[in-house]
């Protein structure tokens, strides 16, 4: 069910921020993460949004911003803002902020992803995906009686050789990464950047728990399908979730003609 009154307050916002999380929220999921694309409907919807008056997209990701660019199709003159890494790494119009990774930090980084591929390599199906800032464990192309043991041996060399490194769960994935930052700073960051007087935060997994947790009265949080939120609205699907961006872009089209 898509709550009317939701729209209606974020159509008469002076200057909203419409953030989005990409996998499971713009992008079915899939086994191999770099061919993921924004599913039709929600492209429809993005685009709708990226022309309503006074709006400002933004895609928040857990992904490094070199991953979440391409498979965003994200160009260099768009107006799309980027939050990758759960927002240690950042994209304006205006340019990139990367916040790179110390010659300490990168050498423990690719030490620990050399150990954990040696690990993964035992393993039918198992990979490790770099990332900026660690890296992460996907499962969806491992057995499921074989991911418990896999988890284990990689959780225990995280925390023998970096115990400070923090461990996210998500859909089929497990991250391990040495930047604490969550997408509750990314929002606060376009929430500033933008000037918005209002946000709308939507995404399907525990991470993007940390943005609609911190989000404001004025705010409208959505959780995409199953699982236990503090958001405001529930939609079941992508389909649902571009439907209801849709109707948002329209309003906010309305509420200024
Ligand atoms: O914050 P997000 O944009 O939701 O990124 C979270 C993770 O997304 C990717 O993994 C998820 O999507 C994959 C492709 O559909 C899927 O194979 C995997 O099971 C999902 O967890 C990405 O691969 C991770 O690096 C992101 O952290």
């Amino acid at each position: 069910m898509i709550p009317d009154d939701a729209i209606t307050r974020l159509a008469d916002a002076p200057r909203l921020l419409v953030a989005l999380d990409f996998d499971g929220t713009m992008s079915t999921l899939i086994d191999d993460p770099m061919q993921a694309r924004m599913h039709p409907r929600a492209r429809v919807a993005f685009d709708a949004l990226r022309q309503a008056p006074g709006t400002t997209v933004a895609l928040v990701s857990g992904r490094s911003l070199h991953d979440l660019r391409v498979i965003a199709e994200h160009e260099d003159d768009s107006d799309v803002l980027l939050a990758g890494s759960h927002g240690a790494e950042r994209w304006t119009p205006d340019g990139a902020s990367p916040e790179e990774p110390t010659l300490q930090e990168r050498t423990v980084r690719d030490e620990l992803r050399a150990r954990a591929e040696s690990i993964a390599a035992s393993v039918p199906g198992a990979w490790i995906e770099p990332k900026t800032f660690g890296f992460a464990v996907p499962t969806r192309t491992v057995a499921p009686p074989l991911r418990g043991d896999l988890h284990a041996r990689i959780d225990d060399l995280v925390a023998t050789r970096a115990p400070g490194w923090r461990r996210r769960t998500g859909h089929d994935i497990v991250e391990y990464a040495f930047r604490d930052i969550g997408k509750d700073d990314a929002v606060a960051w376009l929430r500033q950047a933008t000037d918005a007087s209002a946000v709308l935060f939507a995404g399907d997994d525990i991470t993007d728990e940390d943005a609609l947790r911190a989000l404001g009265t004025d705010d409208v949080g959505v959780r995409v399908g199953a699982g236990e939120t503090a958001a405001d609205v529930r939609v079941d699907d992508i389909p649902e979730l571009a439907e209801m961006l849709v109707r948002l872009a329209q309003a906010r089209g309305q509420a200024r003609e």
